[in-house]
């Protein structure tokens, strides 16, 4: 479950490019995965956006309770 996203918009991709999306796990304590990810120009140039993301893992029950 998205406990947390920080997304900065770096520079603005235009319409139609086809872009590079790479995330990667960059640590895990416990249930928390912490989640990089950045768009670029394919051949890596020019960034367009950086996020950083927590995930926390989650029971079916914490999802029925609401
Ligand atoms: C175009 C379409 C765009 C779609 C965008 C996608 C949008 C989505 O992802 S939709 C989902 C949005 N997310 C939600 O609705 C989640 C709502 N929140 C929740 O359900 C709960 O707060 C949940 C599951 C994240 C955490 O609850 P719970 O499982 O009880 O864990 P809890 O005990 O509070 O915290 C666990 C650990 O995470 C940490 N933590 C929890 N939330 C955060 C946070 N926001 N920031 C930092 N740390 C956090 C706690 O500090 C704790 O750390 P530690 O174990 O070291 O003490």
């Amino acid at each position: 479950m998205t406990a947390n996203l920080n997304i900065n918009y770096r520079s603005p991709i235009p319409l139609g490019s086809t872009v590079l999306i790479e995330s990667t796990l960059d640590k895990e304590e416990g249930k928390k995965k912490f989640i990089l990810c950045s768009v670029t120009s394919t051949d890596g140039s020019r960034l367009h956006t950086e996020a950083t993301a927590l995930f926390v893992s989650i029971s079916v029950s914490h999802l029925l309770r609401g």
